[in-house]
C-alpha cells in the first residue's frame, strides 16, 4: 500500500492500488503539460481523486456531460500519465459525483508543481517492443486531425515526404514556430504515420528539456552508454524545443554525436524550434550547420479560415454541434495560439453545458470574458430563436416554420416578443424573419404580454429566458 512518504513512490506492477495524493499531485503535472492552461483549469482541477475501486483510478466530475468528456477527451492522457509513473495496465473511470459532493470540487488545493522531470521516462521499459514505438506519441497528433492551411501548408507536405520517405525525403527536417502552432502535432503525425507501415521501427520523441535532464542522470549514475545507445539505435529521432540546447555545451556535445550517429546510418532525425537555426544564440557552429543539411520549414499563426476550421474540427471530434457563428466568434477572439484557440472552444463547450444554455455568440463571450478581453456582442433575432427552439426542445427551423400546432405557435410569439424586447429590430423586419406581415408579430407580441400578467408559469419561462440572453447564468466557471 502507497501512502503520502516522502520519497517518490512507485506505482506497482499490474493495477494501480491505491493513489496517494502525491502520485495524484504528479498525474495532474503530467496532464497539464499536455494541455492548455485553460483546458487544464475548467477541466482538471475541478476533478476528485476518489482513489482505485476494483483496479481503476476512479475520478468524481461534474455532471454526465462532464463525465462522457472526460471519457473521450482525457482518459488516455490519464492512463498514460500513470503510465509514464510506473503502472503497467492502467485504468481510469470517471463517477459523477453526488450534488453536495460536487459543491466540493471547486479548486482549492494547490496547483501541482510545473513538472516532474523524467518522470515518464525513468519508467520506460529498455527495450522498446513494436507498441512501444507510439508510446511517446500523442495520439491525438496524426495528419487526419491536422488542419493544413496556407500558415502551414509547406510544413505540412514537408512532413509528409518525410514521413513517406523516412531518411531519404529531407534529413533533418526542421519545423520552427511560435508557441502553438503545431510543431509537436507534425512531428508526432510523422511517428504515427511511419509507426503504422512500418512497425518495426524505432520512434522515439523527446523534448530537449528531458534529454538534457536524461544525460545529466546518466552522467550523475555512470550510465553514459546506456544513454547514447537508447537514442543512437532508433530510426526515427524527433526532438523538440530545439532552442533550448543553446549554453548547454556537454548536451550539445552529445546531441552532435547522435546526430551523426543517426545521420551516417540515415535514420531520420525531426527537430522543432522556435526559431531558425541561425537565430539559435550559443549553437555551436557544426550543429548549426547540420540543422540546415535538410530542410528548413516554418509554420505561421493562422488565418481565420484555418482557426475556424480547426475548430470546427475539434467540435465535430468531441460529437458537438456549435453553429458556425459561434465558431467565428471564438476564432475571433483567440488569434495566434492553437492551444489557446482548442482552450477556448473548451471553455465555451463547458459554459453552455453547466449552465444549460444553447451555444450563441453571447454565451461564447461571456465564457472567454474572464480569460480573454471582453468582447461586446449583440443579441440578434438567431440568438433569441436558437434559446427558445432549445427550451422547448424543437428546432429553430420548426419555430420559424408555418407549423400551426400550439406546441410550435407559443414559443414562436414568446421568440417574437423577445426579439422585440432585447433587439433594435422593427416589427417589419422580425415579421421578415419569421416569413409573417408585422400585423402578425404585433399580434403575437400583444398576446404574448397580456397572457405574462396572467399565467405565472409562463412569466417565469419569459423571465427564464431573456436571463439567459442576458447571459446572467448561475453558474460561472
Ligand atoms: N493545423 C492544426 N490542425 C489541428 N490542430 C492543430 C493544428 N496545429 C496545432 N494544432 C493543435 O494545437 C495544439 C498545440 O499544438 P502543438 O503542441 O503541436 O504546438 P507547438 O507548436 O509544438 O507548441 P510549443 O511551441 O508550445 O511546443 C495541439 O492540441 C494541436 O493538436
Amino acid at each position: 500500500m502507497l501512502g503520502a512518504q516522502s520519497c517518490r513512490p512507485q506505482v506497482q506492477t499490474g493495477e494501480v492500488p491505491f493513489i496517494s495524493q502525491e502520485i495524484w499531485t504528479d498525474v495532474l503535472a503530467y496532464v497539464r503539460k499536455n494541455i492548455s492552461e485553460v483546458e487544464y483549469k475548467t477541466w482538471l482541477e475541478p476533478v476528485k481523486n476518489l482513489g482505485v475501486q476494483q483496479g481503476s483510478l476512479v475520478l468524481g466530475v461534474r455532471n454526465s456531460f462532464a463525465q462522457e468528456w472526460f471519457r473521450k477527451h482525457y482518459q488516455e492522457l490519464l492512463e498514460d500519465a500513470l503510465r509514464s509513473l510506473g503502472a503497467q495496465n492502467p485504468q481510469v473511470s470517471f463517477q459523477v459525483l453526488p450534488a453536495a459532493q460536487d459543491a466540493l470540487l471547486l479548486p482549492s488545493d494547490p496547483p501541482p508543481p510545473p513538472s516532474v522531470p523524467g518522470a515518464g521516462r525513468a519508467a520506460s521499459a529498455p527495450v522498446p517492443t513494436p507498441d512501444d514505438n507510439r508510446k511517446s506519441l500523442n495520439p491525438k497528433y496524426t495528419f487526419e486531425n491536422f488542419v493544413v492551411g496556407p500558415n502551414n501548408n509547406l510544413a505540412h507536405a514537408a512532413a509528409l515526404a518525410v514521413a513517406e520517405s523516412p531518411g531519404k525525403a529531407y534529413n533533418p527536417l526542421f519545423i520552427y514556430g511560435d508557441v502553438g502552432l503545431g510543431k509537436t502535432h507534425l512531428m508526432h503525425a510523422v511517428g504515427h504515420y511511419i509507426a503504422e507501415r512500418f512497425p518495426d521501427k524505432r520512434i522515439e520523441y523527446v523534448s530537449t528539456e528531458t534529454f538534457t535532464n536524461e544525460l545529466i542522470n546518466a552522467i550523475r549514475e555512470d550510465k553514459t552508454t546506456q544513454f547514447r545507445n537508447r537514442y543512437r539505435s532508433v530510426d526515427l529521432l524527433l526532438v523538440d524545443d530545439i532552442q533550448f540546447l543553446a549554453g548547454k555545451e556537454r548536451t550539445q556535445e552529445e546531441f552532435f554525436h547522435t546526430f551523426n550517429a543517426l545521420y551516417e546510418s540515415h535514420k531520420q532525425i525531426i527537430l522543432s524550434s522556435d526559431r531558425p537555426p541561425k537565430d539559435i544564440q550559443t549553437l555551436e557552429g557544426r550543429l548549426r550547420s547540420r540543422f540546415e543539411w535538410g530542410l528548413i520549414t516554418d509554420i505561421q499563426s493562422p488565418e481565420f479560415e484555418t482557426r475556424v476550421a480547426i475548430l470546427k474540427m475539434n467540435a465535430e471530434q468531441g460529437g458537438i454541434n456549435i453553429p458556425q457563428d459561434v465558431l467565428e466568434l471564438i476564432a475571433r477572439q483567440v488569434t495566434s495560439n492553437i492551444r489557446e484557440l482548442e482552450g477556448a472552444l473548451m471553455r465555451v463547450v463547458a459554459f453552455s453545458s453547466l449552465n444549460n444554455v444553447p451555444f450563441s455568440r453571447m454565451v461564447a463571450a461571456k465564457a472567454l470574458s474572464n480569460v480573454f478581453a471582453p468582447q461586446e456582442v449583440k443579441v440578434e433575432m438567431i440568438d433569441v430563436l436558437r434559446q427558445v427552439a432549445a427550451h422547448y426542445g424543437l428546432t429553430p427551423d420548426v419555430v420559424r416554420g408555418s407549423g400551426r400546432a400550439r406546441e410550435v405557435v407559443l414559443p414562436r410569439q414568446i421568440a417574437q416578443y423577445l426579439i422585440r424586447d432585447l433587439t433594435d429590430h422593427s416589427l417589419p423586419e422580425i415579421g421578415q424573419f419569421f416569413g409573417r406581415d408585422h400585423s402578425t408579430v404585433m399580434h403575437a407580441i400583444n398576446k404574448v404580454g397580456e397572457q405574462i400578467g396572467k399565467d405565472p408559469e409562463l412569466r417565469d419561462t419569459v423571465a427564464n429566458l431573456r436571463r439567459a440572453m442576458q447571459l446572467e447564468p448561475d453558474t460561472e466557471i
